[in-house]
């Protein structure tokens, strides 16, 4: 009986109530595939799949529930359609993406016993995280890059959720760096790329603000300035597609402006003068092109000049070249430029096959990690969800498993388990809020005033008379102690529909008891089947002081408000609020200070959880 060894885990009784659960899979990728396996095989009541994606042929090497034949087909239902045949469970295929809130609105993820994270971007993690918490769900959050992997309970109130800790944002490093002073490959790449092959074939650019050079030396400012306007001379032959100047580009770029740069003797202090390729000879590339070899110098420079000409070719006719990883000329040029400049500044030379994993920001997926991850979320979910009896009272003792070989979390053993952590107090997601779902019926919403939706908030919770609304999901500024001008507005004119997040405020303490609300987030829903001609019908929630419910002191009352820069209105009168780092929730700006194990596991989650797409692996 294929049910045999589940039942043997968690015995009859628990298994007759997994078979009662429906869960959902977010992402039907390299993760989901192997988890959508494992939670049919565990024989799960219903489950369903959301993934907004079509398979490509690239997919096809881990995620095995995919065929040749089934490229351009929705995942989501060709992976239920793979699994269907050992189901014993219901299986529904959504093809869509599910920060979509008119198709996967909060009462929809109510009906799920549990979330499976599967997915490739912060984005959608973050926002399944969100709705996980308004719905008070546990997620299971899962990632992996190459031979690293990471399964992070969430069970909402419990532990901490994916925002309690900062997430990493893409790497930058200064503009002197690349321009000036490169001293690791990643600089001659990030060179090569995003400064050299944008300037010649990319679209115009706006040049970098003098703050933004990362360098008080006005020699060194002057000379990245001159280097600038002396481009425009390159882009020119480069745009016409001149080829008869592919040599005068390459004595402009390794002679001349290295020359340049060796003249400022106060950035050769501390490090070794670059050397400008005099008197440089051009020839025919070699036929040879191992792309994993490391070539010398001169096969370099050939190879530059070939691809130069062949990318200026092509210029009048396409106007301009996105760097693209697999076309061949934009990769050969920028790997050549790269190693060209990495010689000139006596930097260790790569591989073509290594800079295209730089340049590509490619971190390999390895079908093993994703398997491993995979069964661990599958085996924690039944701790999750108190299908197994092991210490039921204690939900930080979760097992929040990482692999461990290439994050060094433990040089002996490949698995890691540290315990979790509880909410960060300081969490804009989990803990800094309560939040509750507002349901009006979509007819009231033509009716229904921000005014008079303040003053039901105000009269339910105690909230004084100077609250403040924000509309996080769009980031205006609804209302607040000075500002009422919208309070006529129906909630239709403010433009707020199924899936605005409302999140109301006070600083000034309740007449009613002296103490200072906690800010609420009100989830919106408009629902066709509410009626009822009373005002709305707000929810019953326990409205906690600020000061008990959070015992930090560093912490503002309403880290969105206190943000606000007031010079911005919308079509709707709302004031957008510019807030300097928009994608951060509040906890990522807040230090959050922890034990030494833990800050270590946090440190390894924080790398392992950025987008995949925005990681560059340096060394
Ligand atoms: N907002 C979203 N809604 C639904 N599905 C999503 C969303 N964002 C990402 N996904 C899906 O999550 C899955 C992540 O899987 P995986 O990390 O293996 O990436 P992939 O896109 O399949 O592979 P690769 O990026 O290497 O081509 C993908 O199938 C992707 O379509
Ligand atoms: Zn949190």
């Amino acid at each position: 009986m294929r049910d045999y060894s589940v039942r043997q885990i968690i015995g009859d009784g628990q298994f007759t109530r997994l078979r009662d659960m429906k869960v959902l899979l977010v992402g039907a990728g390299g993760i989901g595939c192997e988890l959508l396996k494992n939670l049919v095989q565990m024989g799960f009541g219903e489950v369903h799949v959301v993934d907004l994606d079509t398979i490509e042929i690239s997919n096809l090497n881990r995620q095995f529930l995919f065929r040749q034949r089934d490229v351009k087909r929705a995942k989501a239902a060709t992976a239920v359609a793979a699994v269907g045949y050992f189901s014993s469970g219901r299986l529904v295929a959504h093809q869509g993406n599910i920060t979509d809130a008119t198709v996967f609105p909060l009462a929809w993820f109510r009906g799920f016993a549990a979330v499976f994270n599967a997915l490739d971007n912060v984005a959608a993690r973050r926002h399944v995280n969100r709705m996980a918490q308004f719905a008070s769900i546990p997620l299971l959050e899962s990632g992996t890059a190459g031979f690293d992997g990471q399964v992070q309970p969430i069970v909402p109130g419990k532990t901490e959720c994916f925002d309690c800790t900062a997430k990493e944002t893409p790497r930058t490093y200064p503009v002197c760096t690349i321009r000036s002073t490169p001293s690791q490959p990643v600089h001659c790449v990030i060179w090569a790329k995003n400064f050299l092959f944008q300037q010649l074939f990319g679209e115009p650019a706006e040049p970098p603000a003098t703050e933004d050079l990362g360098t008080d030396d006005p020699a060194e400012i002057a000379r990245i300035r001159q280097e600038s306007g002396e481009l425009a001379q390159l882009q020119e032959w480069a745009r016409t597609g001149d080829t008869a100047r592919v040599r005068a580009v390459i004595e402009k770029l390794f002679v001349v402006d290295i020359q340049k740069l060796a003249a400022i003797e106060s950035l050769w202090h501390t490090r070794p003068q670059p050397e400008a390729l005099e008197g440089f000879e051009l020839g025919v590339p070699s036929n040879a092109a191992d792309a994993s070899a490391l070539w010398g110098i001169q096969e370099h420079l050939n190879r530059f000049a070939a691809s130069l000409r062949r990318l200026m070719e092509r210029m009048p006719r396409e106007g301009s070249i996105e760097f693209d990883k697999d076309d061949a000329d934009a990769l050969e040029f920028v790997a050549t430029a790269a190693n060209i400049r990495a010689h000139i500044f006596h930097i260790k030379m790569l591989s073509v096959f290594d800079i295209k994993q730089i340049a590509g920001n490619i971190i390999p997926a390895i079908v093993t990690t994703n398997a491993i991850i995979a069964g661990l979320s599958a085996l924690v979910s039944l701790r999750v969800l108190n299908l197994l009896r092991v210490m039921p009272n204690d939900p930080l003792n979760l097992p929040m498993a990482f692999t461990s070989m290439a994050s060094k979390i433990s040089s002996n053993r490949y698995l890691a388990a540290p315990r979790l952590s509880p909410p960060n107090p300081n969490c804009s997601v989990c803990a800094h809020y309560q939040r509750c779902a507002l349901t009006v019926g979509a007819v009231r919403c033509k009716t229904l005033t921000l005014g008079e939706l303040i003053e039901a908030v105000q009269e339910k919770y105690g909230f004084s008379n100077e609250v403040s609304v924000v509309d996080t999901s769009t980031n205006r500024l609804l209302a607040d102690f000075d500002f009422d001008d919208l309070n006529g507005n129906t909630l239709e004119k403010l433009e707020l529909r199924t899936g605005s997040i409302l999140t109301v405020s006070d600083d000034v303490p309740s007449e009613e008891d002296n103490t200072v609300r906690k800010p609420i987030e009100f989830y919106l829903e408009l629902s066709d089947s509410a009626t009822g001609f009373e005002l709305i019908e707000l929810p019953h929630i326990r409205v906690i002081d600020k000061e008990t419910a959070s015992n930090s002191d560093s912490v503002e009352a309403d880290g969105k408000t206190a943000e606000v820069d007031l010079d911005l209105v919308d079509a709707s009168g709302a004031i957008v609020i510019q807030d300097e780092e928009d994608s951060q929730p509040d906890a990522a700006k807040r230090k959050h200070s922890r034990d030494s194990e833990s800050d270590d596991s946090t440190s390894k989650r924080a790398r392992l959880d950025a987008d995949s797409a925005e990681i560059l692996i340096l060394d």
